[in-house]
């Protein structure tokens, strides 16, 4: 995939296909912010794989599809800016000195700091961790009863991030008020994308409030919690960490950087209340998963992650849920040059965009798109293979996140000893998004009624 050689350095090409029906000053504001995947679609479906639209104070150039996700995905920093985008969404929300607050090879240098805790073997230390935080969230449940999917996973990614991120004492202290803190976090950041950071709303002095709790909560944990079997705390590991050019963290940094990588993590809660929801409205999978379950599971709870690895049929019903439900729908860059991307013009100073949301739904790519169909994963068909970037719910090219392995290794645990402990039925199948969102989770209240199995 020559991405560089489509991004050429001497702009030509034609001119974006533009939506029409825009209005003065707000261009298309109103219909992308009701329903921002759904515009896109229909952008796209009208116009193909590249158009352009106004949003407030910005031209857009959006691009969807593998081909072009390609290209979008691997422009560099001498292309594009994601800097001027996300600084002043997250700054406000982490706090300053860490993520796009500093210069590129700080924040380089930074990420590497996360990575330890996502390798491998951390991933299998945290097994147990992940097992034990759902079971201990269940254990009170009676035997038959009612639970709202979204406050569940949301509570029990929080608590899984802040045991397997930050340790096990800041996870027990914080477990019960972290949801909410992050949800402020969350909504604080998608009023900045729409409003715009400096706006004046309650909002916005909730997510501060919430930081200086969550800062103070883990420069007054963090420092001491030590994981299971290492010899300092990971906020101690950040304190002598050696940076480039002599860097390091003090205290205010470090609490920041991890704060930072809690809020990484939130999407998890999306992701896996999708997943929930796309399994109980399509319940003639629970019988699949379950037998998988019993020949994966030798030993309960399982000891490696190699159970887990077996797991397929519920990875493609995660795959699906990714799909059809991109926590992080739209992957924005500024451009800094007038650049050609797949033979159209675009002029400095437009924002260009993938889309998730969009691309994972063209019919080109995945047949009958709007269907929940795990099958589509198995090898032989394997639709997501067929054209790289074809799927792009953890991003990819330069930047791809970090954490699709803690990600799905959460979520797979979750509805693991979810599906084994109940039956679960959805009170009400018919589940819609919450646009007006960061990550568009499903729409609360969203009750599921559950029986305990014998086991
Ligand atoms: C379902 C859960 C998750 C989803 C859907 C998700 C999605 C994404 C996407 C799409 C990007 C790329 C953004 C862009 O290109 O502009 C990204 C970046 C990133 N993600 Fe995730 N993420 C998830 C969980 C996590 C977790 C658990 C961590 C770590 C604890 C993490 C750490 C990061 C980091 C550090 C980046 C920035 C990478 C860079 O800029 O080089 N993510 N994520």
């Amino acid at each position: 995939m020559t991405t560089e050689a489509q991004a050429l350095p001497r702009p030509g090409g034609r001119e974006l296909p533009a939506l029409g029906g825009g209005l003065p000053l707000i261009g298309h504001a109103v219909p992308f912010f009701r329903d921002p995947v759904g515009f896109l679609l229909r952008a796209h479906s009208r116009r193909g794989e590249a158009v352009t639209f106004t949003l407030p104070g910005r031209r857009v150039a959006s691009f969807c599809g593998p081909q072009a996700n390609a290209v979008v995905l691997g422009l560099d920093e001498t292309d594009v800016d994601r800097r001027v985008i996300y600084e002043p969404l997250l700054t406000p929300l982490v706090g300053r000195g860490v993520a796009f607050d500093v210069p590129t090879d700080v924040m380089v240098w930074q990420q590497s700091l996360l990575l330890p805790h996502l390798r491998r073997d951390a991933l299998a230390r945290c097994l147990p961790v992940m097992v034990d935080q759902v079971e201990r969230y269940i254990a009170p449940w009676e035997g038959s009863g009612t639970f709202d999917l979204v406050k569940a996973m949301r509570d029990i990614s929080a608590r899984i991030s802040a045991h397997c991120l930050i340790g096990p004492r800041f996870g027990r202290t914080t477990g019960r008020e972290l949801p909410a803190l992050l949800s402020r976090l969350e909504d604080s950041f998608y009023m900045s994308f729409v409003m715009g950071p400096r706006a004046l709303v309650p909002r916005h002095r909730r997510a501060d409030r919430a930081r200086e709790t969550l800062t103070r909560a883990i420069k007054e944990i963090a420092p001491d919690d030590r994981p299971e079997g290492a010899d300092r705390s990971r906020f101690a590991e950040l304190l002598r960490a050696a940076g480039p050019c002599g860097l390091s963290l003090d205290e205010d940094t470090a609490a920041a950087l991890m704060l930072s990588w809690l809020f990484a993590s939130a999407p998890v809660m999306a992701h896996a209340a999708w997943t929930g929801v796309l399994l109980l409205q399509h319940p003639q999978w629970l019988p699949v998963l379950r037998a998988e379950q019993e020949s994966a599971f030798t030993d309960y709870p399982p000891a490696t992650l190699a159970p887990l690895h077996r797991l397929e049929r519920l990875g493609h019903c995660l795959l699906e849920a990714e799909r059809l439900h991109p926590p992080v729908w739209l992957l924005p860059r500024l451009a800094v040059r007038d650049l050609c991307i797949r033979g159209y013009r675009v002029p400095r100073g437009y924002l260009v965009c993938a889309s998730p949301g969009a691309s994972h739904r063209r019919p080109d790519v995945f047949r009958d798109p709007e269907a929940f169909d795990p099958d589509r994963y198995l090898p032989g068909r394997a639709e997501h293979r067929a054209a790289p970037y074809a799927l792009i719910g953890f991003g990819g090219g330069r930047h791809p996140c970090l954490g699709p392995a803690f990600a799905q290794q959460a979520i797979k645990v979750i509805w693991s000893v979810l599906l084994r402990s109940f039956d679960l039925e959805l009170a009400d199948p018919r589940v819609r998004e919450v646009r007006a969102s960061v990550f568009h989770p499903p729409r609360q209240p969203c009750t599921v009624r559950y029986r305990r199995r014998k086991r």
